[in-house]
């Protein structure tokens, strides 16, 4: 069967202006040099790959990588500088804000107009209005211009023409960070649906949680480019490691806290960061008779239970746990995020708590440290490294760094049973 989407050696450049006047008074203030030609900037640069038919992809990257650019190519909305886009279906777009909406003409000629650019009649688009509205929540507006429309009513209102055109292929741009939280699960159940009638899906989302929710496979772009492109599990979990290694050399250091007065050890003055939104105020660790230990055999179970604080609520933390050897060498790495486990609001204190059901590692000293931070990854709220101290007990005849349970075997058999 031929690929539903077929993106080959996809390239788009923009120009840009840095350094170029905006006005005949600055360009005179500034000189003729002022008049050098526009760079060429590379959104994309040589992406490849294909879709197939009923499959849903997510497309992850930091602000700016190009994910919005391939999107919109892939709809239609521009044209790549070099390479080849085949899109086999008709296509449901969920774009930018905006994108295929006049902001002058009423909700109601919108839907008009963006059903029979999809390629609707206006008979079909007249049979499917009323669904349109109701799925939009729009009733009391759909007479009123667009430029009135929040953020979030025009992103309700392309949701449900999209989803009311019965495309083959849907692409979905951030439309899950957009509107309130009803919305939100309300377009996350309709694009389940789509998935399950088996159209094919492209979504790019920073919202790490519903890619991993909802995707086969993943494209990380980094600055234009293809970094990794595989199955979601190893792909996100490839990009939340990374993003969590950034946020730390990006938070800064906290201020030195009054530890008489938090309780902490005196340690965790020189070896805290964060902005202290949310404070940890303890790190308990729990060993195989589930009592606090920071000593234990290799192959035990260990809990790590944080606790925190917070004065405000908080909205959808994550919490980590990285698991570094005494030399820095980092051994596990773990994430709420990563686990999928939402945490919504928190406020006051409360508990999260990892258990590991067998720490298989070699003996040795061990550090765990954890980190509560932004839902964006942007910053920690509170991060403590090199705090927490485990040591491992040496086990006889055992090198490296895992020690998983094993046990060796002779199969061949001898000449004598030959
Ligand atoms: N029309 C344009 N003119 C000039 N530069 C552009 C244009 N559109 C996009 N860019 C640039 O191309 C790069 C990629 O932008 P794009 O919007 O595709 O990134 P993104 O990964 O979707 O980012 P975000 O996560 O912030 O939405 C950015 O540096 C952006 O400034």
């Amino acid at each position: 069967m031929s690929a539903a989407i077929e993106v080959i050696h996809v390239s788009k450049w923009f120009r840009r202006a840095k350094d170029r006047p905006t006005s005949l008074k600055e360009a005179v203030v500034k000189g003729l040099q002022s008049f050098k030609p526009a760079s060429k900037f590379h959104a994309l640069e040589d992406v490849s790959f294909s879709v197939e038919p009923g499959s849903m992809l997510g497309i992850i990257g930091e602000n700016g990588a190009g994910k919005s650019t391939l999107l919109r190519l892939i709809g239609g909305v521009g044209q790549p500088n070099h390479g080849t886009i085949r899109v086999r279906g008709r296509i449901g777009a969920l774009l930018d804000l905006g994108a295929g909406f006049h902001p002058d003409l009423t909700g109601r000629e919108n839907v008009y107009i963006s059903g029979v650019i999809t390629g609707l009649t206006r008979q079909q688009v007249r049979e499917r209005f009323d669904e349109i509205v109701d799925f939009a929540e729009l009733h009391d507006f759909i007479d009123s211009p667009l430029r009135t429309y929040s953020t979030g009513m025009q992103m309700r209102l392309a949701f449900a023409i999209a989803a009311h055109i019965e495309p083959e292929i849907l692409l979905v741009d951030e439309v899950l960070a957009v509107g309130d939280l009803a919305f939100q699960h309300k377009c996350l159940q309709r694009i389940q649906r789509f998935k399950q009638e088996g159209v094919t899906i492209v979504l790019v989302s920073h919202d790490i949680s519903s890619i991993r929710q909802l995707c086969d496979d993943v494209i990380w772009l980094r600055h234009g480019k293809i970094e990794a492109h595989g199955p979601t599990e190893v792909v996100v979990g490839e990009y939340v490691a990374e993003m969590t290694a950034e946020t730390r050399k990006r938070t800064p250091a906290a201020q030195p806290i009054d530890h008489t007065t938090s309780g902490i050890p005196l340690v965790v003055n020189q070896n805290r960061f964060g902005s202290q939104e949310i404070s940890i105020t303890n790190v308990v660790l729990l060993g195989a008779q589930g009592l606090p230990a920071s000593e234990i055999d290799s192959g035990d179970s260990l809990t790590v239970e944080i606790h925190y604080q917070s004065q405000n609520s908080i909205e959808r933390p994550i919490f980590g746990i990285t698991l570094t050897r005494e030399d820095g060498f980092v051994c596990y790495d773990s994430s709420s995020e990563a686990s999928s486990l939402q945490i919504n609001a928190l406020h006051d204190k409360g508990v999260v708590t990892l258990l590991l059901d067998r720490l298989d590692l070699t003996g040795g000293q061990y550090y765990v440290d954890v980190g509560i931070y932004r839902q964006d990854w942007s910053y920690a709220y509170d991060y403590h490294w090199h705090v927490y101290p485990l040591t491992i007990r040496p086990t006889k005849g055992v090198k490296g760094v895992i020690r998983p349970p094993s046990h060796w075997q002779n199969t061949t058999s001898s000449p004598e049973d030959r």
